[in-house]
């Protein structure tokens, strides 16, 4: 049994946590002071803690607490709460390797997730420790049947972020957590969840995935939740909705951000009852299915800018996969384009020569904005203008990776003393930075600069910023 230790100097407070949490069985206690909760961290190993930022006893605060509980047992898990947000302290914490900071009320869904992924992720820490040591993949290329039943050669990679994301894969993939991926477009979000699914216990039941990006707001509910013949106009026969073909298995949301306010919430209460109700009709269906959600914004500031429902936020985020942008794994290079020569082969029908050390040298210094998948286009282009067995040159290249078009778009030539050559430079410093930030989504990196698309657009063209 899990335990979990609960300090905060208002006793009903540690009454309640103590309620909800035994309820969901763990084994609780509680101290209403910082020394008393040292004391029984010294005879007892705790899973996690959720300890109160504000405590009585003068010398040990919230902070001092979380700093010794470090000490004495770095396998717990803390969680530090707050009346008083304060974004300097929750960075401090943070470093310092607390788990979360989170603001006072909490709900009881809130104590019951945070529970779930503070254990979680120490159980996943402690075995991924174990892990990291192990030799890399001696596959780090794999056959992959896809959702749609081709196959094609999957990359693992070993790089560094290959390994890591792949060690995170495995574990999380037997678990029946759902799971928020992060990354760039193109960096195979989508591969990532069907490969969650295929190392999964429900790998021999549907994996279903649907592009909430291109669903209109009508059709996203009949899409996801399904509707009766006759529900609405067009409605002319009766459909089933995505959370009943998935049944049993893996549903895959993409780019979640873009469901409306009112999806999001229906969403979240199929997620809770876990029965759908489909569009035009009072019947409810129970459903059995694992949600593995992703999206190229980062969710966490969709949620504080109040376009993403946070407690659809906390249920859906159990957990978080970063996947990697391809100019973090550029020491994978060689091994993506060895697969994808294989696989342009295959579509040809006729043997490809091998690219030349020039193009491998572009490869590693080009930005990859559209990641694998720009990769996997760029290298179907190449095959498709080169000749059988020649190998290819940079002349095969489409323009924007033309070593000149990379060389004049790293920096801007001109006359250093010029004043308006110096505000061209802090301009073209500025749009590059924040667009790394924003992992090159032009609408977020437009909107934190306070401009609109075009103004952007423009700016990248004199500025010469290929993207
Ligand atoms: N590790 C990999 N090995 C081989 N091919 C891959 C790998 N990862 C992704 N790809 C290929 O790259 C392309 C993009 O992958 P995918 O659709 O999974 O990315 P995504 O991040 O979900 O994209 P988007 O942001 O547009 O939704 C696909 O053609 C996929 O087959």
């Amino acid at each position: 049994m899990k335990t979990i230790l609960i300090v905060d100097d208002e006793i009903q407070i540690c009454t309640l946590l103590t309620k909800i949490l035994s309820k969901e069985g763990y084994e609780v206690d509680h101290s209403v002071s910082g020394t008393g909760a040292l004391k029984m961290l010294k005879d007892k190993t705790y899973d996690a803690v959720f300890c109160d930022y504000r405590l009585k006893d003068k010398e040990i605060d919230g902070s001092v607490l979380s700093l010794k509980i470090r000490e004495l047992s770095p396998a717990t898990g803390v969680i530090v709460m707050t009346g008083y947000p304060d974004v300097r302290i929750a960075i401090q914490l943070i470093k310092q390797g607390i788990y979360d900071y989170v603001v006072k009320p909490l709900s009881a869904t809130q104590v019951i997730l945070l529970a779930q992924k503070v254990i979680l992720h120490q159980t996943l820490s402690s075995k991924e420790k174990s892990i990291e040591h192990t030799p890399p993949a001696e596959t780090p290329v794999s056959t992959l049947v896809s959702p749609k039943g081709q196959l094609s050669q999957f990359v693992y990679g070993n790089s560094n972020a290959s390994r890591e994301l792949h060690v995170q894969i495995k574990l999380i993939a037997p678990t029946d957590y759902s799971v928020v991926i992060l990354g760039e477009t193109g960096t195979g979000k989508e591969s990532v969840a069907h490969l969650i699914h295929t190392q999964s216990k429900r790998k021999n039941k549907p994996f279903v995935a649907i592009d909430c990006g291109s669903l209109s707001r009508e059709l996203a509910t009949s899409e996801l939740f399904g509707h009766e013949k006759g529900a609405f106009t067009g409605a002319i026969q009766a459909k089933i909705g995505a959370f009943q073909e998935a049944e049993g298995g893996t549903l895959f949301l993409d780019e979640i951000g873009n469901l409306s306010y009112d999806v999001q919430t229906t969403l979240l209460r199929v997620i809770q009852e876990r029965v759908v109700r489909p569009v035009g009709t009072t019947k409810e269906i129970p459903v059995d299915i694992r949600i593995v959600v992703a999206s190229n914004e980062d969710l966490q500031q969709a949620v504080l800018n109040g376009r993403f429902r946070d407690d659809l936020y906390y249920r859906l985020n159990e957990f978080t996969v970063n996947v990697p942008s391809l100019r973090q794994r550029t020491e994978d290079l060689p091994l993506f384009v060895a697969a994808f020569k294989q696989l342009v082969e295959t579509e040809l029908g006729r043997s490809c020569g091998d690219i030349t050390e020039e193009v491998y040298q572009v490869f590693c210094h080009y930005a990859w904005p559209g990641n694998i998948r720009e990769l996997k286009n760029v290298m179907r282009r190449l095959y498709l203008l080169s000749t059988d067995n020649a190998p290819v040159t940079t002349a095969h290249l489409p323009e924007e990776l033309q070593p000149a078009q990379l060389q004049s778009s790293s920096f801007i030539p001109g006359n250093e003393a010029d004043l308006k050559n110096v505000s061209r430079q802090a301009e073209y410093k500025k749009i590059l930075d924040v667009l790394q930030q924003v992992r090159f989504n032009k609408s977020e990196a437009a909107r934190l600069m306070n401009i609109d698309r075009k103004t952007l657009y423009n700016k990248l063209h004199t500025l010469n910023i290929l993207l």
